[in-house]
């Protein structure tokens, strides 16, 4: 089994692409972790571009079941209740753990309901670029929880 993390284009800001590097690195040593970038379509229309991003995620997740979209509209954890989610997936799901962060433009009301489990990292909108970092940094705080190893609390 591995995490599997989906989105559409690469982080363009170098810092926050550095830190994403750095955070993939650091769960790497709890489970096998893979970043799936795909190339969005930039020209299109908002509508089309969402609708092309959807379907592309969807191409790459396999099981809608098994994916977790980030959407601020999504159920909200604090980081234990979070790592107790992940754990609980980790002993009883054999597929691939898969997390999802939408363009600049997110996601429609209809793909919401496709049955996928929706994950909130806060009432407030980050961009695309910010969640993808503070996601990152959940899922290691969360083995470091699961692991029981020293981190900041
Ligand atoms: C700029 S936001 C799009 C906001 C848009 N209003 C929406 O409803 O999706 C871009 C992406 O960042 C992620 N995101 C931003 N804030 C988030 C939050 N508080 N919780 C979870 N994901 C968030 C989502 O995946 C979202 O699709």
């Amino acid at each position: 089994m591995k995490i599997k993390f989906i989105w559409p284009g690469e982080t363009k800001e170098s810092c926050l692409s550095k830190l994403e590097s750095n955070y993939i690195k650091k769960i790497s040593r709890f489970i096998k972790c893979e970043k799936i970038v795909f190339k969005s379509r930039f020209n299109e229309e908002k509508s089309k571009q969402i609708a092309f991003e959807e379907g592309e995620i969807e191409k790459r997740c396999g099981n809608l079941n098994n994916l977790i979209l980030l959407t601020e509209k999504g159920k909200e954890m604090d980081s234990f209740e979070f790592a107790k989610f992940l754990e609980k997936k980790l002993n009883f799901q054999s597929d691939d753990i898969v997390f999802a962060v939408g363009g600049e433009n997110g996601f429609s009301e209809n793909f919401f309901k496709k049955g996928m489990f929706l994950l909130s990292l806060s009432k407030m909108t980050f961009t695309h670029e910010f969640a993808r970092i503070i996601l990152l940094e959940q899922v290691y705080r969360a083995f470091t929880i699961i692991k029981n190893i020293k981190y900041q609390r």
